[in-house]
């Protein structure tokens, strides 16, 4: 099977939202020849296919529902090609789908549907404002239709973001609401970009210049930001990574990275990490206090928390802690903490260009449910750890309610204790682009 043949297979099957998008490219980069090629087409369909669809149906007038499932996905493929692919020699791209719609009748209504959608189409790249005829689909490019296929931006921008954009209309509105109209529209679109990699230093072990020249020595594409590392172009998977054995970086976007620069830990102080696995902000908190003092790291998920274990392992900090988690309280109680970390489960609504799938299973009644874990898992440190004075609550969502709504609401029942720093970051694709996310300190 060529590149084309696996994906149409692979995609033939995926259900939005119930398939997991991980073990679905795992097994077709574990077949495939071009890697790139098929990590990037795939990762881009699935963020996009709710606006594939609306063009395909609007220009064809065929449905899901009235075709094949295997035809319907050659009709989203060069759909997906024509539009989100424009550097690609139109004709070609269409031809190679064509020829995999199966029979004759198949290959010529395949045929009709995408040379009519190509005909419906002014320019493939072009920069443009929002209009219901234009798809955004990099920055301020897209492809401009010679119809109106989406809702008027002007009046339902709700309902035009979160068809040109893929994303759940509930959860666009919240954000034209909380952001107003130009900050939704950078959310939207980071929200579809190609995430960024970074890596940041582990400064115990050596110093940012020191990783990049390494880095470049081994071919990877690779540039400075501060003190963080963005890969441009790995050429292999992480682990591969001259430096990755021994422990000289960890994966980290540069929002998670400035929420340890804000905790700022002093070396010597003692933090409970409640929520560590798999270690990522644990082993920064242990960088920035120069392998001095203690970070006490526990979870939830023994099987997460095994990550952190071996974070720590190869990252050779030995001054955290990893413990299960009932062990984690009783240590933490006989011992003076100076702050604790809740990096709690959340909407991830911060990170939706690296969660592939998590536009197709947000709903808002599955964030009512997150926010009443997020606010036991504070309570739960109050009751058990009623001496803790200082708390660092950090999320990678851009939810209101799961972030200022959650310390609010339990500061005005406690009636004590005030918030006394936040940051919240929206995502962002400026520049190498960067993660959504939220931290907050308060004292009790
Ligand atoms: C956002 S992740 C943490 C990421 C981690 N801080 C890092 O930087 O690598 C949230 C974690 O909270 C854990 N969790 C969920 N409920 C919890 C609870 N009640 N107590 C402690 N941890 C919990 C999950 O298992 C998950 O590993």
């Amino acid at each position: 099977m060529n590149d084309r043949e696996l994906i149409l297979k692979a995609l033939t099957y995926y259900k939005p939202g119930k398939t997991k998008t991980e073990s679905l490219l795992a097994d077709l980069l574990s077949k495939c020849s071009d890697k790139a090629f098929v990590n990037n087409f795939c990762c881009g369909i699935i963020r996009s296919l709710p606006a594939v669809d609306i063009v395909t149906a609007k220009i064809s007038g065929a449905g899901e529902k009235k075709t094949s499932p295997q035809l319907w996905t050659v009709l989203r493929c060069g759909v997906f090609d024509i539009i989100y692919r424009p550097k690609q020699e139109i004709y070609a791209a269409v031809n190679e789908w064509v020829k995999l719609a199966g029979g004759k009748k198949q290959r010529g209504f395949a045929n009709a549907v995408l040379r009519t959608v190509i005909r419906n189409i002014s320019s493939r790249s072009v920069e443009s404002p929002l209009r219901a005829d234009f798809l955004p689909v990099s920055g301020a490019a897209g492809c401009l239709f010679k119809q109106d296929i989406f809702s008027s931006p002007d009046k339902e921008p709700a309902e035009y973001l979160s068809q040109v954009y893929s994303l759940p209309c509930w959860l666009v509105a919240g954000w034209l609401k909380n952001f107003g109209w130009e900050k939704a529209c950078a959310v939207c679109r980071a929200s579809n970009r190609k995430p960024g990699l970074y890596l940041r230093p582990n400064k115990t072990l050596t110093t940012p210049e020191k990783l990049l020249e390494l880095l470049r020595e081994e071919g990877a594409a690779a540039y400075r930001k501060g003190d963080i590392i963005a890969l441009e172009k790995a050429g292999r998977p992480v682990e591969k990574l001259p430096g990755f054995e021994e422990g000289l970086f960890c994966v980290q976007d540069i929002t998670a990275f400035e929420a340890g620069l804000l905790i700022n830990p002093s070396p010597g102080q003692r933090i409970l990490d409640l929520c560590s696995a798999p270690g990522t902000k644990s082993s920064h908190l242990a960088e920035l206090m120069q392998g001095q003092g203690e970070v006490i790291s526990t979870d939830i998920n023994p099987a997460r928390l095994e990550k952190a274990r071996e974070n720590k392992q190869r990252l050779r900090l030995d001054n955290i802690t990893v413990l299960d988690y009932e062990q984690a309280f009783q240590y933490a109680a006989d011992r003076q903490i100076d702050a604790v970390l809740l990096d709690v489960p959340c909407s991830n609504s911060g990170v939706l260009s690296k969660r592939l799938d998590m536009r197709y299973r947000l709903r808002p009644e599955g964030i009512k449910q997150l926010n009443s874990q997020q606010y036991d898992i504070i309570k739960t440190v109050l009751t058990r750890l009623p001496a803790v004075k200082k708390l660092f609550y950090s999320t990678c969502s851009v939810e209101k309610s799961e972030n200022y709504g959650i310390l609010h609401k339990l500061l005005c029942e406690l009636d004590r204790g005030a918030i006394r720093r936040t940051k919240l970051t929206l995502p962002s694709d400026v520049s190498f682009g960067r993660d959504g996310g939220y931290i907050a300190e308060f004292t009790l």
